[in-house]
């Protein structure tokens, strides 16, 4: 496994491997290893010649200057759990590789942008299809995977892929989860004891909506997953939707694909997401 940490060794690393017409695979993280990460370099192995790894902890996208500050580094478990899984290439640049000088960025990522997420953490997805724009540039990947657990990221990530005709496919891999059903967040690491017992009413209010889905109305799988959200100690709940998979808006019609029900909420001090695919 190679660790490389700059924009130009990446290159020339890479150069050749592209030349003789290798596919590259790129999975981008900002370390803090966990299951959920391996499960993206496994598919990408499966579908790619050579799987480069990022770890870096973008600060544009990062809304909440604690959060950042308190997103966890550990440096020596990231490499070996990259060995372990057998990764190729790992790039962790420094911030000033990747932000040499001031810059602006802002482009159309459709209405979805502002919806959810977006809505909680302005600027994020800007912050986001920032960096992930850097990296393509880096790595000129073939093909890049992200997780499901960040629904709205993989579809403003597509959104910024087709605004820039980018030779890039992406692909969304399934969410991970602990065996209570916790989705595997590097923000877990935050949880209390008691938090993390807490965490878990957010997969079985989603399990809920999947499950009664097919013979309850969507307001009244909504009302009972918020009851069920908000009756637990220490959460508090930014939001609950059941969505169009493609819009983000809230869907009203059941007959319709592509539904998902998406969910972010505040256990103790940790913000966490998670979602299912519905139909
Ligand atoms: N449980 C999971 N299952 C599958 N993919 C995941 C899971 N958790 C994260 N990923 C994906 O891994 C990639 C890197 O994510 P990131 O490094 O932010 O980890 P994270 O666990 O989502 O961290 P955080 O909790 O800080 O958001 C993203 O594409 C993300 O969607
Ligand atoms: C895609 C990403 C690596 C960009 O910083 C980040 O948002 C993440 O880890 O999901
Ligand atoms: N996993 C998404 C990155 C973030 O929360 O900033």
């Amino acid at each position: 496994m190679k660790v490389i940490n700059t924009i130009a060794a990446l290159k020339s690393l890479l150069e050749p491997i592209k030349l003789a017409k290798q596919k590259i695979a790129l999975v981008p993280t900002m370390g803090a290893l966990h299951k959920g990460h391996v499960s993206l370099i496994k598919i990408a192995q499966q579908q790619a010649d050579v799987v480069v790894c990022s770890i870096f902890v973008n600060p544009t996208q990062f809304t909440d200057p604690k959060d950042l500050e308190k997103y966890p580094r550990p440096l020596e478990h990231d490499m070996k759990m990259l060995q372990e899984a057998g990764c190729n290439v790992v790039f962790m640049p420094s911030v000033t590789e990747m932000y040499p000088k001031p810059e602006e960025w802002h482009i159309d990522l459709g209405p979805a942008e502002f919806l959810l997420e977006g809505e909680f953490r302005k600027g994020h997805y800007q912050g986001v299809t920032q960096i992930v724009k850097k990296l393509f540039d880096a790595v000129n990947p073939d093909i890049a995977f992200f997780g499901q657990k960040d629904f709205q990221q993989v579809l403003m990530i597509k959104n910024m892929v087709s605004e820039f005709n980018l030779p890039v496919q992406i692909v969304s891999c399934p969410i991970i989860r602990e065996d209570d059903g916790l989705a595997m967040s590097s923000r877990n690491i935050h949880l209390s004891a008691e938090d993390r017992e807490n965490a878990l009413v957010l997969s079985k209010a989603l399990t809920y909506v999947k499950d009664n889905f097919s013979t309850h109305s969507i307001p009244v799988l909504l009302e009972a997953a918020k009851k069920l959200i908000n009756g637990t100690p220490g959460v508090e709940l930014d939001y609950f939707t059941i969505a169009n998979g493609a819009t983000l808006l809230p869907e009203e019609d059941k007959k319709h694909h592509d539904i998902v029900a998406l969910v972010a909420a505040k256990v103790g001090q940790t913000r966490l997401i998670d979602n299912m695919i519905l139909n």
